[in-house]
């Protein structure tokens, strides 16, 4: 469903005469299967969140290829990704990303409001939604009216809204206390389980961590698998550097 091939990247720092180029990642090979969480460790300033702006589409790789769901997205133009977003990529962040002046039904509506779908459509597939995350009698409660753990559904059920095969996360439990880390990984792994979802979750913590089928590291640039750390039990794959 995704894959990285040889993904290089390197920021350009200081002034312009007096530029230097820090390399960030060097060389990363992976392949995400179609329904499968793959959850990506590293120390923070390794790279995660540069890898997942690069499958994202927010940052253009130095080098390298990146496909999704048998695309060759490399090279797509701005509008060309914020389309591709559109029908194949959901987000989850750490912040939420709600809009503070709308209701939790508005701001889960609000894709399907940019896609033109009419009303009474919005209203089933939202409604729907909403029961399904198990907020629908949040609807009208706006952002600052929710917990930590509602505000996450609400920015998972608008990620969600318009179907998108893949959920990319970061730090997704980062603003959450335990129960609802705890209830946020049941969902996200019952969206894998039961939508065939494909998830890449970028994180620093174990637990998040030990939901993937696979985990792998960034280190020095590039990807090891963690053998080792507390998730060992779980099936690891080694991918190349
Ligand atoms: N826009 C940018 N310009 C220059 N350097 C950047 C930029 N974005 C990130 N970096 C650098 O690239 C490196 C990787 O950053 P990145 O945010 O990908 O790390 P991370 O693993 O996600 O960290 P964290 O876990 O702390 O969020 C860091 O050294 C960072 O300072």
């Amino acid at each position: 469903m995704i894959e990285l091939r040889q993904i290089e990247h390197a920021f350009t720092l200081g002034r312009k005469g007096n530029e230097r180029r820090v390399p960030v990642l060097r060389g990363i090979d992976l392949t995400i299967r179609q329904g499968e969480i793959v959850t990506l460790i590293g120390r923070s300033g390794s790279g995660k969140s540069t890898l997942l702006h690069i499958a994202s589409g927010f940052i253009r790789p130095t080098n390298g290829r990146v496909t999704i769901a048998g695309q060759d997205v490399t090279d797509y133009g701005e509008g060309q990704w914020a389309d591709f977003r559109r029908r194949y990529l959901g987000f989850v962040f750490q912040n939420f990303q709600l809009i503070p002046s709308m209701t939790a039904f508005e701001n889960t509506e609000l894709p399907l409001v940019l896609q033109g779908v009419p009303a009474e459509n919005r209203r089933k597939q939202t409604t729907e939604l909403l029961e399904k995350l198990g907020i629908a009698a949040y609807a009208d409660h706006y952002p600052s009216e929710l917990s930590g753990g509602q505000q996450q559904r609400v920015g998972i059920a608008r990620s969600l809204i318009l179907n998108p095969p893949v959920l990319l996360a970061d730090e997704p439990t980062g603003s959450l206390d335990s129960e609802n880390e705890e209830q946020l990984l049941q969902l996200l792994q019952s969206l894998n389980r039961e939508h065939g979802i494909t998830l890449l979750i970028i994180t620093h913590d174990d637990k998040v961590a030990s939901i993937g089928n696979r985990t792998m590291r960034i280190e020095d640039g590039q990807l090891v698998s963690p053998a080792g750390t507390p998730n060992e039990y779980r099936k690891l794959e080694v991918v190349k550097p």
